[in-house]
């Protein structure tokens, strides 16, 4: 009996021990792909799908830059897009990609200028695809331009906050007919990180767009970076039309520590560095050892949106900045989406249809055109838990600056006063 018990204990443990050692290799495995993949979109490309799907194409228009190291590096020129045929977009919407791709020129735009380049230019395509790349390059950008399409400076730009909701925004208002965006929908950050590459790198990181069309970026720490809204109105234009998206800063701090800790854990060391100082737990990050909240710590300065609103305020009126509420955005899609329109002075275009309830993420995604969710990067990261006395602290702290934002804006926030 014993050494049947023996036996028993034996096989458990054994077991127990391989379990242990496969799942780490797996995790292993798992962060190594993490590490190795690149975000398009809402999309996060693994090396291996890209391979599946045909990497030689997909090099051809800029995706061979497949490491997030290099996601600011200049895209494929547009010419190489000539050499393609457009079976390759097909291919690409197959993946379930956007059709306006890494060199920023939308579908419509490369059909009319291929037509353009016949039509105009007289030169059939057998000569065109032949040219050599700079003059091939030159003939399309002129067909572009012919057809109505070039690179322009961005006529509104989502200055944050940061896991407020922005992405969201980007989601549903990059799907408007009048939106151009940044290409693959990327922050730029030109003007916190990228602002020494000067006005013509920036003005490259777009879509090629069409006058009717207002042109998007958006980079949430635009709106914490002190120098920006000055360098927004200088160099692009006193008219620029500003969205701020703010929500609950206890929440936002939250969601940005998890995503911080998140791109430590999984993204280059580059990138990580650029993230705010984290310490091993949300409670030491954001309080100091004697309980009381740590007002440097970019994650608690984030949160102060009266403060940092007062700034912008300096160079730009109210009445040009769009103050939406995360939690809005996530439950009223369609309402916040006609309050975006009409401030931008769109054609109404959104519909409840655009819109569906994701039962999972439980936040509304956008479902038509295409189906596009926010990627949500830190949906493995365990939820914070705070004892009541440091949340309250926490709630304390940022109660007086959401009661400024209120009456700077006459606009009421169900977190205000928390
Ligand atoms: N549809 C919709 N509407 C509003 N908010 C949404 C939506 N979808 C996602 N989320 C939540 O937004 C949080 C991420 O915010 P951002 O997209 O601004 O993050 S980022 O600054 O671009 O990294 C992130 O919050 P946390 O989940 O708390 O981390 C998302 O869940």
């Amino acid at each position: 009996m014993i050494a049947v018990k023996k036996l028993f204990f034996c096989v458990v443990t054994i077991s127990v021990f391989l379990c242990v050692v496969m799942y780490c290799l797996m995790q292993r495995k798992n962060s190594q792909v993490i590490r190795d993949s690149v975000q398009y979109g809402s999309r996060v490309f693994t090396p291996d799908r890209v391979i599946e799907n045909n990497l030689n194409d997909l090099a051809h228009y800029g995706l061979s830059q497949l490491q997030v190291d290099s996601f600011r590096n200049d895209s494929a020129s547009p010419a190489l897009i000539s050499r393609q045929n457009i079976s390759f977009y097909q291919n690409v919407k197959g993946l379930g990609m956007d059709s306006q791709m890494t060199n920023g020129v939308p579908i419509e735009a490369h059909r009319l200028a291929m037509t353009a380049i016949q039509n105009v230019e007289h030169i059939n395509i057998g000569d065109f695809v032949k040219m050599k790349a700079d003059e091939q390059n030159s003939t399309y950008i002129k067909a572009l331009k012919l057809v109505g399409y070039t690179k322009r400076l961005p006529t509104v730009i989502n200055i944050g906050a940061k896991k407020a909701g922005t992405t969201a925004l980007q989601i549903f208002l990059s799907s408007h007919p009048q939106i151009a965006s940044s290409l693959n929908h990327m922050e730029i950050h030109y003007f916190d990180w990228n602002y020494d590459k000067g006005i013509d790198y920036y003005r490259s990181r777009f879509q090629y767009s069409k006058e009717s069309q207002e042109v998007f970026e958006k980079t949430p720490r635009y709106f914490i970076t002190e120098e920006a809204p000055r360098r927004i109105k200088e160099d692009i234009s006193p008219n620029v039309k500003i969205i701020l998206v703010v929500r609950d800063p206890v929440k936002r701090a939250m969601s940005d520590y998890n995503h911080v800790r998140w791109v430590k854990r999984s993204l280059s060391t580059q990138l990580a560095l650029r993230e705010p100082h984290t310490e091993d737990t949300f409670e030491k990050t954001v309080f100091t050892k004697n309980g009381e909240v740590n007002a440097d710590s970019e994650l608690v300065h984030a949160g102060k949106y009266a403060m940092h609103l007062k700034r912008w305020l300096e160079y730009f009126p109210l009445n040009q900045i769009l103050v939406l509420d995360g939690i809005e955005l996530s439950t009223y899609p369609l309402t916040q989406m006609r309050k975006v329109e009409q401030f931008l002075g769109l054609q109404p275009y959104f519909t409840q249809e655009h819109f569906g309830y994701h039962e999972k993420l439980h936040v509304y995604c956008l479902v038509k055109p295409v189906n596009k969710c926010r990627y949500n990067s830190n949906h493995k990261s365990p939820e914070i838990i705070l004892s009541d006395g440091l949340r309250n602290t926490l709630y304390d702290f940022y109660r007086a600056y959401n009661r400024e934002l209120e009456e700077m804006l006459n606009q009421t926030f169900a977190w205000s006063n928390l």
